[in-house]
């Protein structure tokens, strides 16, 4: 398993380049499998989860090709399989994003329930309850999630949460539903917002997307299109927790910054020193920063994704922070590995007390989950000596070269495969 030295100490200087958003690229790809045309897909991370879709695709007949650099097409015109099995499904959640779009086209599909998860028990209650309310038969077998349906019927839904990929799946379904589909209590993130612009450049007829309401008018089929996916806000907010936490200052260019409103007004609380244009951010820090408390919340609000960076930071911060997680029972889960590199943190249930210590200090940590992994980056890049993150795994699911990104700013970061 691969592992990362970091020496920390060294400020962060230079430019890098913002990569595809993940949480984007991932239900865009199996929009795929909505028609029969090719979807001609730019700025595509490479990352394992996009790996990990693109063989999922690949099992079920779904021809795809990647360029030498972000370019991916989809052509699903001859499937030989309706089904999403549990080695692949259990690798990574989203793998539930193909059930709407198969269902929908297909009329039926096979799909593992998504294996448990580090950061909660994550169920998909609400996709199954959505579906049902579309018309589909639909029922859980073996673990598996097996639904049928002639066609899918327009219908009102609300779900009980906010559920980022279950408005996206019942997006997908609903474009091809007959008459009106209503989702309320939609999610708004800029994510989806993405998809939905996607499908309709395929020809789909949906209103609302980036609201809480989003109105959708089935179409008998859709036809092919050619995206750019938008640009990674996460990964873009973990780069400049890393310039907030080890100093320095830095360029992120190819960025989306008027999708990353909370996380911008955070860090700057924080003392970062920060200027966008429509595709660029630089920001600057050259103090230690001031301890910001958060809650997570759906967007607009903070990010979950950010929470644990944005923790990394506040463990050096002057001052105490208070945190509180209000998306995922248990995304505390790089504090005990935080505690290990000098942070002093008490959890209270959803609740952290995070008081800044002047300095951290070097050791072997282990990555928990994906971004767990960018907070102990960030913390090993402004902890005294070196910090082995074990089980890197976890950061390769989400972040494109995230070390050759940090060498290019003069961190001094290295991979050790094995
Ligand atoms: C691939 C992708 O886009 N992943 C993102 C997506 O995950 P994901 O879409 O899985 O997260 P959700 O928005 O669905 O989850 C929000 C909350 O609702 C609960 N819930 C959700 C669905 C359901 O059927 N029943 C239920 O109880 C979840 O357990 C969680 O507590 O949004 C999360 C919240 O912004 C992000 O952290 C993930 O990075
Ligand atoms: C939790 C995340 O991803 P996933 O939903 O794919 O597990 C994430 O991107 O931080």
């Amino acid at each position: 398993m691969d592992k990362l030295r970091i020496t920390g100490g060294s400020q962060l200087k230079g430019e890098i380049s913002v990569s595809g958003a993940k949480n984007a690229a991932l239900p865009i790809l199996c929009a795929g499998l909505l028609t029969a045309d090719t979807l001609t897909l730019t700025n595509v991370p490479r990352l394992n989860d996009i790996s990990t879709t693109l063989k999922l695709l690949g099992q079920m007949g779904v021809r795809c090709e990647r360029d030498e650099g972000n370019t991916v097409s989809i052509t699903a015109n001859q499937l030989t399989a309706l089904e999403a099995p549990y080695e692949l499904v259990k690798t990574m959640r989203a793998s539930i994003l193909v059930l709407g779009p198969l269902l929908a086209r297909f009329g039926e599909a096979r799909v593992s329930l998504p294996g448990g998860c580090a950061i909660g028990q994550r169920p998909v209650d609400q996709h199954i309850r959505g579906l049902a309310a579309l018309g589909a038969d639909i029922r859980i077998e073996h673990g598996f999630v097996i639904a049928k349906a002639k066609r899918l019927q327009g219908a009102v839904i609300r779900t009980d949460m906010v559920t980022v990929t279950g408005t996206e799946n019942l997006m997908m379904a609903a474009v091809l539903a007959e008459g009106q589909t209503v989702l309320e209590n939609a999610a708004r993130e800029p994510e989806v917002v993405d998809l939905a612009e996607l499908l309709i450049k395929m020809g789909a007829r949906i209103k609302g997307h980036g609201t809480d309401r989003i109105v959708i008018d089935g179409v008998q089929a859709l036809h092919g299109a050619t995206h750019r996916v938008i640009a990674d806000r996460i990964e873009a907010g973990s780069f400049l927790c890393a310039v907030g936490t080890a100093g320095g200052d830095i360029t992120l260019r190819d960025a989306a910054p008027q999708t990353m409103g909370a996380t911008l007004s955070k860090l700057t609380e924080a003392g970062l020193s920060i200027t966008c244009g429509d595709d660029w951010i630089q920001a600057s820090m050259h103090k230690r920063p001031r301890a910001v408390d958060f809650r997570t919340q759906e967007y607009p609000g903070f990010a979950t994704d950010m929470q644990a960076q944005l923790m990394a930071l506040n463990t050096i911060a002057e001052g105490t922070s208070v945190i509180v997680e209000t998306i995922f029972e248990n995304r505390y889960m790089h504090v005990q590995e935080l505690l290990r590199l000098g942070a002093n943190i008490d959890i209270d249930g959803h609740t952290a007390v995070v008081r800044g210590v002047q300095k951290l200090s070097g050791a072997t940590v282990m990555a928990t989950d994906l971004r767990a992994s960018a907070s102990l980056v960030i913390a090993g890049l402004a902890a005294e000596g070196e910090t082995l993150v074990e089980r890197i795994y976890h950061l390769d699911r989400g972040y494109e070269r995230m070390e050759h990104k940090l060498r290019a700013l003069g961190a001094n970061i290295v991979r050790i495969s094995s």
